[in-house]
This record gives structure tokens, C-alpha cells and sequence, in this order.
């Protein structure tokens, strides 16, 4: 194994682990730690473990990270990259700052770098300031996120709140300047470097000028240039041909925990297209009048009527959400979708259905870990950063699309069945 990926969400992961497949690296991403990391490292020149520490409490992030940064080092990983979302999903009280910090101190760096911009999907940094296509990152969708708002564009200030390190700024100028100018600056003062990036040449800069950092924080579109680095050293073993991606037969259904307003779009793309439709939420949940008995029941006979998934969703517009988070607290009114949906998806795993698509990151965390899922092989992508994946534990395979809450067409619903067909 070259490298040892740690990413604060299951989405995340997946989606990282894509763009390095993609650019022909051998991967498995893993759900959590397993005990037997090593024997998966055997066959992977990556190894992309999804934690689930986006939204905990900063010292059991910190705590979780150095523990896959530690088993991966053990598993012969000679490079490090910490992924986060390519919207910097934090507060202040972190999580971004506070691991990458501490993963810095683990691997003896005075300086490394963040980056996440992800053009394909519409992420760009100018000037340390996140935009989400035309807008800021403060004026698009994500400054409602139910459980990290972003209202503040600039990733510098973002990240000086989050991390007691400086933290400067590369401007694009450098980025694009002769190859050893981002290094340059970089390795010049101790710190953690916010890089601007608008296109994936300039991503592709930062593999050709910072591989030799033990350590890169990012979005997953910031790996892309390093798997053809680690080529060009020979680092990476000819890729064996793959055994084809064979979904399972069996019954599916749509599961969606994520409130982003691409999710919501995917949602009424899939009612106009006549998908059974089930809405659930925290409230109804809490007082018990929804559980997952009564919405397995719906799942089961809505995929009997008919070839079309049923859709189960929580996901609300902004209002909704916050009266029930005022109900209910934040967290809570979270855990309480989070929980009900691994439930729905464990007993329906349990009684024939064999793909999954959940939407949302800490949904498919919770949906994942629900499925007692713990090692994935990527599989067709579906959008950019989605593709379907196969668990390879467990005694049946499962097929999972784990979708980010932001990513895919408002078509995606749809599409991700038509690719398995
Ligand atoms: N109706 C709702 N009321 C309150 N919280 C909700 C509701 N629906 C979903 N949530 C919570 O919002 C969070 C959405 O986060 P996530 O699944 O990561 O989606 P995204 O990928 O869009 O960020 C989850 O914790 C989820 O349980
Ligand atoms: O970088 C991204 O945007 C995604 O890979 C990601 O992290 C998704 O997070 P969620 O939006 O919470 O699914």
C-alpha cells in the first residue's frame, strides 16, 4: 500500500476512493477500522478508511483519526491524506482544524495544506474563499445545513478559528507559477497552507509539487494527480483485471436522510417520475407514531407493486428542520433520523433487498453501519463522486450508492438504477 486515506465520512470516502480508482489505483475503502487492516492493505496501493467524525465532539475525532493514521502506518502506508468535504463542512469548534493538526503533530510536520476544492462538482477556492459554483459558499444552500452551517467564506479565517497553527494562504499566482512554487511556500513557514484552486490543473500541481508531504488534507479531487505520480515512480503494481461488477438480484429502495436542496430536487424528480414516496421525520419519530416497523411495511409493499424503488425521505426544506431541531435539539433531532433509517435498511437487508441508495453522509454512515458493512469495492459511477459499491463482508453482497447530500443530477435517483440494470 502507498497510501493511507482518512476520510470524516462514509460519502466522503467513497467518493475519494473513486477518484483514485479512477486514475488507476487499486482500492478498498474500509467502514471504520477493521481489526484485519493489514491483510486488506495486501491488495490495495490505497486504503480510504470512512470514519464517522465530521460532526463529534473534536477530541473523539482527533482520537479516531490517529488511531486509522496509526493502523495504517502499520499496514506499510507511506503517504497520508486526511479528507474532508469539498463544502469544508466544520464549525468552529472544528473537526477539520483540530485532526489536522493533530495528524501533523503525529507525522512530525510543521507545515502542511487544505484544500477543497473540487471543480467537477462546482468547488472552487479564489483568494481562500469557497465558492459553490457562481456563489460563496455563504450564500449557497450549505449555510442551512442542518448540522454545519457555513456562513463564513473564508477558509483562512474558518480554519485560524478552528486550529491554534497559522494558517496562510497560497494564492493562485503561486499555484500556477513554475513547478516548486507551491512547495516553496509551503515548506517556508511553519503553518497549514489554504491552496486556491479553480481547475484541475491546478489540483493536479499540488500532487506534482507536495507528494513528498507525509501528510495532504483535502476534498477527494485533490488526490487525483498523486495515483499518476506514484506511477511514474513505480510505485504502483500493474492493475489486475478486475472481476466484473455483478449486482446482486434482489429487490431495492431510496433512502434519504440528507436535507441539501440537490436532494431535495432528486426527490421530486423521483416522485414526478412515479416512485412510491414515504416521508418521515424527527418529530413523528420521537413521539413513536413513525418506527421502523411501519415504514419496512411500506418499503415491502411498494417494491412488490411495482420495478420501481420505493423512496423513504426525512429531507425538508430548512424551516421544517429547524422547527424540529428546536423541538428536539440538533443532534438529537439528527440521530433520531440517522437511527431510524439504519434500522430500515438493516431489516430490509435482512429480508431480500440487495441495493441500497442512501443520501446524505451521516445517513450513510448511520445506513452503513446499520448493514454491518466493513470493507467496500468501488464499483460504475453513477455521477461524479457517486458510485455504486459492493460490500465485500457480510454473506450476501450488497450493492450501496452513498450519495453526498450536494452531489449528483436531479436525475439520480433514476440513473443509479438504470446503470445496474
Ligand atoms: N426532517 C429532519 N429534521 C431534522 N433533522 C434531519 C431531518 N432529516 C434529516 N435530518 C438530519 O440532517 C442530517 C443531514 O446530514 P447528512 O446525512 O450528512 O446529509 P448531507 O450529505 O446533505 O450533509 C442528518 O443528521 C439527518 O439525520
Ligand atoms: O467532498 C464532498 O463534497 C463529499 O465527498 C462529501 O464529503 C460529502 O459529504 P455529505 O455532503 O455530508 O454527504
Amino acid at each position: 500500500m502507498i497510501l493511507g486515506a482518512i476520510a470524516d465520512d462514509l460519502t466522503g470516502a467513497t467518493d475519494l476512493s473513486l477518484i483514485l480508482a479512477r486514475n488507476g489505483m487499486r482500492v478498498v475503502q474500509t467502514i471504520g477500522l477493521p481489526d484485519d487492516l493489514g491483510a486488506v492493505a495486501a491488495e490495495a496501493d490505497a486504503v480510504v478508511v470512512a470514519l464517522k467524525s465530521r460532526t463529534i465532539p473534536a477530541e473523539e475525532a482527533v482520537a479516531m483519526s490517529l488511531d486509522a493514521a496509526r493502523a495504517l502506518q502499520a499496514a506499510g502506508a507511506r503517504r497520508f491524506f486526511f479528507k474532508y468535504c469539498s463544502t469544508f463542512d466544520s464549525t468552529d469548534e472544528g473537526n477539520i482544524g483540530p485532526v489536522a493538526s493533530a495528524l501533523m503533530s503525529h507525522f512530525d510536520m510543521e507545515c502542511s495544506v487544505a484544500c477543497p476544492s473540487f471543480p467537477e462538482n462546482g468547488r472552487t477556492v479564489y483568494q481562500g474563499h469557497l465558492f459553490v459554483h457562481d456563489r460563496l459558499i455563504s450564500d449557497s444552500p450549505m449555510k442551512d445545513h442542518p448540522l454545519t452551517p457555513m456562513r463564513d467564506p473564508d477558509l483562512v479565517r474558518v480554519l485560524s478559528r478552528q486550529t491554534e497553527r497559522p494558517v496562510h494562504l497560497v494564492p493562485l499566482a503561486t499555484m500556477r507559477g513554475a513547478p516548486g512554487a507551491i512547495a516553496a511556500q509551503v515548506t517556508a513557514t511553519p503553518g497549514i497552507f489554504i491552496l486556491d484552486a479553480i481547475d484541475d490543473s491546478d489540483l493536479r500541481a499540488i500532487a506534482r509539487d507536495l507528494a513528498d508531504l507525509p501528510l495532504i488534507t483535502g476534498g477527494s479531487a485533490v488526490a487525483m494527480g498523486l495515483p499518476d505520480i506514484y506511477r511514474a515512480r513505480g510505485w504502483l503494481s500493474a492493475a489486475a483485471a478486475q472481476a466484473p461488477f455483478e449486482a446482486p438480484a434482489g429487490k431495492g429502495v431510496i433512502l434519504a436522510g440528507s436535507c441539501s436542496e440537490m436532494t431535495r430536487k432528486q426527490i421530486d424528480a423521483a416522485r414526478r417520475a412515479g416512485l412510491p414516496m414515504l416521508q418521515i421525520d424527527a418529530e413523528g419519530i420521537a413521539e413513536g407514531r413513525i418506527t421502523a416497523g411501519t415504514v419496512v411495511d411500506f418499503v415491502e409493499k411498494a417494491a412488490g407493486q411495482g420495478p420501481l424503488p420505493p423512496v423513504v425521505y426525512s429531507s425538508a426544506d430548512p424551516g421544517t428542520v429547524a422547527r424540529a431541531q428546536k423541538a428536539l435539539g440538533r443532534m438529537r433531532a439528527g440521530e433520531l433520523v440517522e437511527t431510524l433509517l439504519g434500522e430500515v435498511a438493516a431489516s430490509l437487508a435482512g429480508r431480500g433487498f440487495t441495493r441500497i441508495v442512501s443520501a446524505g453522509g451521516e445517513t450513510s454512515g448511520a445506513v452503513a453501519g446499520a448493514l454491518g458493512a466493513s470493507a467496500l469495492r468501488i464499483g460504475p459511477e453513477i455521477d461524479p463522486g457517486v458510485p455504486w459499491v459492493m460490500t465485500l463482508d457480510g454473506e450476501r453482497p450488497l450493492c450501496l450508492a452513498l450519495k453526498s447530500g450536494n452531489f449528483g443530477s436531479e436525475d439520480f435517483f433514476l440513473k443509479a438504477w438504470e446503470l445496474l440494470a
